[in-house]
């Protein structure tokens, strides 16, 4: 019998490439075959090594060289992937079609919902894939759903205060996602998932594939009533995770050149000693801010990995980011441009991640068992740092000053409490494990994940 054929469509960041790619893995798991596309500016940067049998690689326009890079007009540019990418997309479906090639689903990631209008156009029935925590998609559902006005008071308001969403966490004034706040300076957001809404009401029974699991987040999946969200994560590769393919330890996408011999400097280091700081593919820092990291970092006097990412191929070796003490850095520390963050966390020196939030670093994290340093910038990050510190206990999160800056003295705080002797520390090193084997237990055979996933594929 001929394969099943799959479209996996994700927008062009490293954030929804990378769970969107293992997604595509697992469906490869069902004998199906699927095709990957995302805009040709990601698409002609990603490492594509050594695809699976049955994965294709395929790109749609977005009009752009050189991406989402830093500095770039971000809402011309997102007008530019939905328009160009809503004509290209649908040549590429009706090429395939034409080609004798159906696609059963088009599944597609956050921030694309012109995909499933594509899709519904084709008469193809298509799925988002949420790259976000359950609770994010509940906090837009409510927005647009009687409580616009609460939220934006809440995010701009009194900093005391506090709000109880029907199945979520309360949420206070820090807790609420930057696009609902005053201080937010891109307009794309929400006008997105306000068309993601409107595409789920034209749908049937709309059903969404959440990069979560059950014992995660059990009140928020269940949050809203007339959309399903079933729990398929971690979206990790499954060497870090169930073990089931131990040929599998990459995502398979990177846009950054991987730097070296780390693995090797992570060897020579005790067990649990090293701090890893990073903050994904998007935030950039400013040099006061990096300055006091530094200084928190060095007066921990442990072993730290730092990723410092050069976003254009052309900056040299980390011209932008001469530190005062960068000699010292590189003494009791490592510098790298970019490196293999899954493969990092699950190496037994690690001991702590000071993380931005992004739901897949933040994910990657809890699945390795590795306890937080919280220090979330924009987007859902805020929300998912209260999570991790007030809802699963696995971290703390910085205070910044008034001017915006999380101090040396604060950073070096927090990295003690987490890798420290104290009782909270030792707590929250606790539920890292526990989380940890809770996100293993659904991941495979059999687990919560794998069962939704299954049983969604069966129903489409
Ligand atoms: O040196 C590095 C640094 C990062 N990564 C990987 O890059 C991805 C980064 O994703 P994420 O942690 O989610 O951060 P962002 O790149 O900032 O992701 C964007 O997209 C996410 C998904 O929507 C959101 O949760 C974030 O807030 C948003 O900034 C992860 O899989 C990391 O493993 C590496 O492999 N090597």
């Amino acid at each position: 019998m001929a394969p099943v054929n799959y479209l996996v469509v994700a927008f062009p960041s490293q954030g929804l490439i990378n769970p969107a790619l293992q997604f595509a893995k697992r469906l490869l798991h069902t004998g199906a075959h699927v095709t990957f596309a995302t805009a040709g500016s990601a698409y002609r940067r990603m490492a594509k090594s050594n695809p699976p049998e049955g994965l294709f690689f395929a790109s749609f326009s977005d009009g752009s060289d050189e991406g989402l890079m830093p500095g770039i007009d971000i809402e011309k540019y997102m007008a530019d992937v939905e328009r160009l990418g809503s004509e290209t997309l649908r040549d590429l479906v009706i090429t395939s079609l034409n080609r004798g090639r159906t696609f059963a689903c088009i599944f597609y990631t956050t921030i694309v919902p012109w995909v499933a209008q594509v899709a519904h156009s084709l008469e193809i029935p298509s799925t988002l894939i949420w790259a976000q925590p359950a609770t994010l998609l509940d906090i837009y559902y409510y927005y647009f759903n009687g409580y616009g006005d609460i939220i934006k008071n809440l995010g701009n308001g009194d900093p005391s205060a506090s709000l109880q969403l029907p199945g979520l966490p309360p949420l206070t004034p820090r807790d609420v996602p930057s696009f609902f706040t005053a201080k937010n300076q891109y307009a794309f957001s929400l006008p997105l998932m306000r068309v993601q809404f409107e595409v789920f009401k034209e749908e049937k029974n709309p059903r969404v594939l959440v990069n979560t699991f059950d014992a995660l987040e059990p009140g928020p999946l269940k949050a809203i009533g007339n959309v399903t969200m079933l729990g398929i994560g971690p979206l990790i590769p499954s060497a870090f995770l169930d073990g089931q393919d131990p040929l599998d330890k990459s995502f398979g996408g990177d846009l950054f050149q991987s730097s070296k011999d780390y693995i090797q400097w992570l060897d020579t280091k005790p067990e649990g000693s090293v701090i890893y700081v990073s903050f994904g593919s998007i935030s950039v820092l400013s040099n006061a801010q990096k300055e006091e990291m530094a200084r928190g970092l060095l007066g921990t006097g442990r072993p730290f990995l730092w990723v410092i990412r050069k976003d254009k191929e052309e900056e040299g070796e980390g011209e932008e980011d001469q530190l005062s003490c960068m000699e010292e850095l590189k003494q009791k520390g490592m510098i790298v441009s970019w490196c293999s963050q899954v493969e990092v966390l699950s190496h037994a020196s690690v001991g702590c991640f000071v993380t931005h939030c992004g739901w897949n670093s933040t994910f990657e994290s809890l699945a390795c068992g590795v306890p937080m340093v919280a220090f979330p910038q924009w987007t859902d990050q805020q929300t998912n740092a209260m999570l991790v510190e007030n809802e699963w206990k696995v971290g703390v999160r910085v205070n910044t000053n008034e001017g915006g800056i999380v101090e040396g003295d604060e950073f070096k705080r927090c990295l003690e409490l987490v890798v420290g002797n104290g009782e909270e520390g030792e707590e929250i090193r606790r539920n890292a494990k526990k989380w940890k084997g809770l996100a293993r237990e659904a991941a495979k055979e059999g687990g919560s994940s794998d069962r939704n996933l299954k049983a969604f594929l069966e129903k489409i």
